[in-house]
């Protein structure tokens, strides 16, 4: 890593002080200069980072001393920032002109700080990350190698494409850099064609592209292709490091950023012991299925599960066997519906089950079919039955979770009191079935 050094150049005192403390602050190590002269040969004889001076020196013009600065080996890529009290805009254009980063006022030092703080944070800023680099070069394989590395990076390098792509399903890359003209069958266009076409997050990876051939149209045609990023040959490292910085950055930024999202989203839609949706996430996602069913004249139904004598167990095993046996329960569960069909853990130890497709009768044998293989499956070594109700949309316009509910919790009731473990559809008190 870089050492973070600065230069000042002023001949007032007062704000050669006032600039050493705002880059002491930031972290820079800053050694000061009352006049250009002065300036060029500290800077001659070391290697700053960055160099902060006043528009006014005694012996020589603003501009003039950019230019002469830029011109000393080393100093092609520092930060160059111009302090001045008057916004003469010729003079500050001129030294723009002459290499000049950016210009700053001195009487307005915030931004100044905010400046420092930003380029001290991302010089010493730590990456890390993966990149996958194909490149049939060998010399140049290993300056970028060498580079990357440098940048705390890991890099898996490959000459060919067909061995970088059966390397990048096993891999967790930040950043593919590939060269686009390529020996063997498989060129870097194939390459990214193939990834772009990845449905999962490695898809969306930032790629740069690195050609000899500068052309505009070919270069179009890569960022169509949906490249990120484009490095032209002879690679200039510095250019590159700058730009592996900010793909590799803003992509773990936004993988970051995903990564919170679904956890807030699991917080919000998952029940935390067993896995499964909650009563919330029921509700929020309920409304698709009925307004389906009313759309393509499905049949809906809707099974209440209510595990039987769970206090008993409870009160002779312990609350956290019962937790146990609640998690399994779930996992379990969920392994026995299909992927359209929704469950959730409703309460305590009541699961709601919604069956897109499927009647009430087919609902009633489905259940049975899974009570039979409860009696095999015993969760937290514990043998254990549900009592289940069932019930169907009936398409009548005022159907919606909750009254589909009330009938399927209704029949679940029947079921505890026809002796538990099995399975009711909801009757009313005519006998007839809901
Ligand atoms: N371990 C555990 N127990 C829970 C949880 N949520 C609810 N319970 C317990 O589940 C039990 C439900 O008791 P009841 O409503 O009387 O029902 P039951 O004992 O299963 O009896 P029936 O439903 O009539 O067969 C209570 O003891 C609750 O404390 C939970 O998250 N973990």
């Amino acid at each position: 890593m870089q050492k973070l050094t600065a230069l000042v150049v002023d001949a007032a005192a007062g704000f050669r002080e006032q600039a050493k403390s705002i880059l002491t602050a930031a972290g820079f190590n800053v050694e000061v200069a009352e006049n250009g002269q002065q300036a060029l040969t500290l800077a001659s004889a070391g290697r700053f980072r960055l160099i902060c001076c006043s528009d006014d020196l005694p012996d020589i013009a603003g501009s003039d001393f950019c230019g002469q600065l830029r011109a000393l080996d080393g100093y092609d890529y520092a930060a160059v920032l111009i302090m001045t009290d008057n916004d003469n805009a010729r003079k500050l254009k001129q030294a723009l002109l002459a290499g000049a980063t950016d210009i700053f006022n001195k009487h307005d030092t915030q931004e100044l700080e905010i400046y420092v703080r930003r380029l001290a944070e991302r010089e010493t800023r730590h990456l890390s990350g993966r990149v996958l680099f194909i490149e049939d070069s060998r010399v140049l394989q290993t300056i970028i190698i060498d580079l990357l590395t440098d940048m705390g990076l890991d890099v898996d390098a490959y000459t060919f494409a067909e061995e970088a792509w059966a390397a990048f399903s096993g891999g967790d890359y930040d950043l593919v850099i590939t060269d686009i003209m390529l020996e063997g069958s498989m060129s870097g266009i194939t390459l990214v064609r193939k990834i772009r076409r990845l449905r999962e997050e490695s898809g969306n990876l930032p790629i740069i592209a690195t050609s000899g051939f500068d052309n505009m149209s070919r270069k179009i045609e890569l960022f169509q292709l949906g490249v990120n990023d484009f490095v032209s040959k002879p690679i200039n490292r510095e250019e590159l490091r700058q730009r592996v910085f900010n793909h590799i950055t803003s992509y773990q930024n936004v993988r970051e950023l995903r990564a919170q999202q679904n956890s807030l989203y699991s917080l919000a839609m998952l029940d935390q012991l067993t896995q499964l949706f909650n009563r919330h996430a029921l509700r929020e996602f309920a409304g698709k299925y009925f307004s389906e069913a009313y759309r393509f004249n499905r049949t809906l139904s809707m099974a209440v599960l209510d595990l039987d004598h769970f206090r008993d167990l409870n009160d002779k095993y312990g609350h956290d066997k019962g937790d146990q046996v609640l998690a399994e329960l779930g996992n379990w569960l969920k392994r026995h519906v299909r992927d359209e069909d929704m469950i959730a853990r409703w309460a305590g130890e009541e699961f709601v089950m919604l069956l897109p497709g499927c009647d009430a009768p087919a609902a009633v044998v489905l259940m049975q079919r899974m009570q039979k293989r409860l009696q095999r499956f015993k969760p937290a070594n514990m043998t254990i039955s549900l009592s289940v109700g069932v019930a169907e949309m009936r398409h009548e316009p005022q159907d919606n979770l909750n009254t589909l509910f009330e009938l399927a919790d209704r029949a679940m009731y029947q079921a505890k009191m026809a002796g538990r473990n099995c399975v009711r559809q909801y009757q009313t008190e005519e006998g007839e079935t809901l």
